[in-house]
C-alpha cells in the first residue's frame, strides 16, 4: 500500500554569519539533509508509529507522503500513485492531521467546514451523511457542530480535525502529533477512536508522536528515524527485548533485612521493610533474584517494574548518537 524507496530530501539554507550581529544572513548556502536514503513499506490496515527526536525528519516524510513536498531523490508510491505527481487523485486516498495546524475555518461553525469539505471532495449526499453520522457518533461531535472553531478547546478541536480528515473516507490516515497538548481524557478518546476507525474502516495509519504512550496504545510496529535515516523498524515487543537493559524489583519483607549480594543486582534503596533492587539483565535475571530472595527473606510482596518505554527510547537515541 505504501512503498518508499531510497527517499532523500535536501534543503538549501542560508548560512548565518557568526559574530555580534548574528542575525545577519550571508549569501552562502549549506545543504541540510532532512531525509537520506529512507526506505520502508506498509501493508493495508497497519498502524505504524513513526518516531524520532526533534528534527529527525518525521514531518518531512509526512509532507512528501501527502504530496506537499517533492523529494530530492528516491521514490514514494502510495496506492499506486506518486503523491506529488497525482495530487488530486492522491488526496482522495489520504487524510492528514497536523496536530499543530488546523484545516478547519476558524470563524465559521464546524458543520460549515465539513460541508465545504463535502464539496471539495465531491461527496454524494449519501456518502457524506454515512461518514458524518459515524464520525459524529464515535467522536461525540453533536454539541460542537454548530460552534465556531475558535470557541472550541484544543481537545474538542482535535476531535473535529480528525473528523474533517476522515470525512471523505480515505484508506490512509497520516497523523502528525495528534495528541500534542491534550489532557489525559482527550488523549484516551483520540486513541480509542484511531483504534476503532482502523478496525472498522480498515484505515492504514502512520502516526508521528513524541508521546510513547500513544505508540504503546496503538502501534504494533515502530519505525525510528534519526538525522533523516531509518534506525529501527520492527515491533515494540522486540524493541523492548533488545533495548531494555534492566528491570527493577521491589520486595516487601517481614523480618529485618540481612546482607544481600547477588551478581548483576544492585540495591537502589533499602529500609527494614522494603528493598528496591535493579537487575542488570545482561548479568542476571529476575527469576534468579526472586529465588535468592525467597530463600533469605520472609517475603510479603514482590513487584517487578519494566523500564518505561520513554527511557528505552532515550537509551536508543544515545546508542545511535542522535
Ligand atoms: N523548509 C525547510 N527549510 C530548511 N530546512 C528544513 C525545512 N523543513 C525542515 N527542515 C530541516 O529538516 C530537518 C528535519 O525536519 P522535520 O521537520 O522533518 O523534523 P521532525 O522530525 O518532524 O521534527 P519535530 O519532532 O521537531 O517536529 C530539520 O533539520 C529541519 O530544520
Amino acid at each position: 500500500m505504501i512503498e518508499i524507496e531510497n527517499l532523500s530530501k535536501a534543503f538549501q539554507v542560508a548560512k548565518r554569519k557568526k559574530g555580534m550581529f548574528s542575525s545577519f544572513i550571508s549569501r552562502e548556502h549549506e545543504t541540510v539533509y532532512a531525509l537520506s536514503d529512507l526506505s520502508f513499506r506498509m501493508k493495508k490496515g497497519e498502524i505504524v508509529g513513526y518516531i524520532g527526536p526533534n528534527g529527525a525528519g518525521k514531518s518531512t516524510t509526512i509532507k512528501i507522503m501527502s504530496g506537499i513536498l517533492v523529494p530530492s531523490s528516491g521514490s514514494c508510491e502510495i496506492m499506486g500513485l506518486t503523491p506529488w505527481q497525482s495530487r488530486i487523485e492522491h488526496v482522495r486516498n489520504i487524510g492528514v492531521v497536523f496536530g499543530q495546524r488546523t484545516q478547519l475555518w476558524w470563524d465559521v461553525p464546524v458543520i460549515d467546514s465539513f460541508e465545504l469539505l463535502k464539496d471539495i471532495y465531491k461527496l454524494s449526499d449519501h456518502q457524506y451523511k454515512r461518514s458524518l453520522d459515524q464520525l459524529v457518533t464515535y467522536l461525540d461531535l453533536s454539541p460542537l457542530l454548530h460552534k465556531p472553531v475558535r470557541q472550541l478547546s484544543l481537545g474538542q478541536r482535535m476531535r473535529c480535525e480528525i473528523a474533517a480528515a476522515l470525512l471523505h473516507e480515505p484508506s490512509i490516515l497520516f497523523l502528525d502529533e495528534p495528541t500534542i497538548g491534550l489532557d489525559a481524557v482527550s488523549k484516551i478518546a483520540v486513541r480509542k477512536f484511531i483504534k476503532k476507525i482502523n478496525e472498522e474502516r480498515g484505515v492504514t495509519v502512520i502516526l508521528t508522536t513524541h508521546d510513547m504512550s500513544d505508540i504503546e496504545a496503538l502501534a504494533n510496529r515502530l519505525i525510528l528515524i534519526g538525522k533523516g535515516k531509518k534506525l529501527y523498524d520492527g515491533d515494540l515487543k522486540n524493541l523492548k527485548e533488545s533495548y531494555v537493559k534492566s528491570k527493577r524489583v521491589i520486595v516487601d519483607y517481614e523480618t529485618s533485612s540481612q546482607d544481600f549480594s547477588l551478581n548483576g543486582c544492585q540495591i537502589i534503596s533499602q529500609t527494614s521493610e522494603r528493598a528496591v533492587i535493579d537487575v542488570n539483565l545482561s548479568e542476571n535475571s529476575v527469576p534468579v533474584l526472586i529465588q535468592h530472595l525467597t530463600s533469605s527473606f520472609n517475603i510479603l510482596d514482590i513487584a517487578v517494574e519494566t523500564q518505561p518505554i520513554e527511557e528505552v527510547i532515550v537509551n536508543m537515541y544515545k546508542e545511535f548518537s542522535i
